[in-house]
């Protein structure tokens, strides 16, 4: 079953086209890697995917609900981490407080922040913060979850933790759609990998299909890439 579906998507800012007639499709247990240059619209296929950001033309749907995970965090600075985790599911989806307390607490003791329920977002490192908004996704049960550079505005000794939550999510077959710019990460954690480029996608496959092209574009990439370590 595809839980994600876009069509013919098409979206400019200020007259200048960024996205340039994308289509693509993930399935139910798949993850979809999106990387590229700076620039070539990633983050905008992601906002327009997750409906953040209205589109020009095409056409996007779903097979299930939606979950997102942001670059920083998001989360809210007066509500401890339980709370943060406890708040969408029983305001927006009116579930049971005591049920959706359970598997809040279930959530934190599987990022590995059991210790942090009462604990609030500035007393937590970056990389804690990111797990308690993953948590935080997860709470609400979605079908298709969707990262937009979750470790790029952490430091890099933080990113690890944040990689090994995903790839754990990945086993358990969760559907994902992941913006990144680390490369290993989303050539190991993939089923799919997408190359942007100036608004299109210029490459799509499997992981060894796009990082052994021998597209001369993508080994620039690469290459440019790896030398910026
Ligand atoms: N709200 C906006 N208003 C005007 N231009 C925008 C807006 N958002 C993005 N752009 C432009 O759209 C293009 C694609 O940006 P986008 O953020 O999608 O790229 P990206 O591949 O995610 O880059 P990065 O890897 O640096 O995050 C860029 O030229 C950017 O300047």
């Amino acid at each position: 079953m595809n839980l994600l579906e876009m069509r013919h998507i098409r979206k400019s800012f200020d007259g200048v086209e960024v996205l340039k007639d994308i289509s693509l499709t993930v399935k139910e247990g798949e993850v979809l890697g999106i990387i590229g240059p700076s620039g070539s619209g990633k983050s905008t296929l992601l906002r327009c995917a997750t409906k953040l950001e209205t589109y020009d033309a095409g056409e996007v749907t779903y097979g299930g609900s939606v979950g997102l995970v942001f670059q920083n965090f998001n989360l809210f600075p007066h509500f401890s981490v339980l709370k943060n985790i406890m708040d969408a599911p029983i305001r927006v989806q009116k579930r049971n407080r005591a049920e959706v307390k359970q598997e809040a607490e279930e959530l934190l003791e599987k990022m590995g922040l059991k210790d942090k329920a009462n604990a609030y977002p500035c007393q937590l490192s970056g990389g804690q913060q990111q797990r308690v908004s993953i948590a935080r996704a997860l709470a609400m049960k979605p079908d298709i979850l969707f990262f937009d550079e979750p470790t790029s505005a952490l430091d890099p000794e933080l990113t690890g933790e944040i990689l090994k939550v995903i790839r754990q999510l990945a086993q358990e077959k969760m559907t994902m759609v992941i913006v990144t710019h680390e490369m290993d990460f989303a050539k190991h954690v993939s089923d799919h990998i997408i190359f942007m480029e100036e608004g299109y996608i210029a490459l799509e496959g499997s992981p060894e299909e796009v990082f052994e092209s021998s597209n001369a574009r993508i080994q620039e990439f690469l290459g440019r890439f790896s030398k910026n370590r």
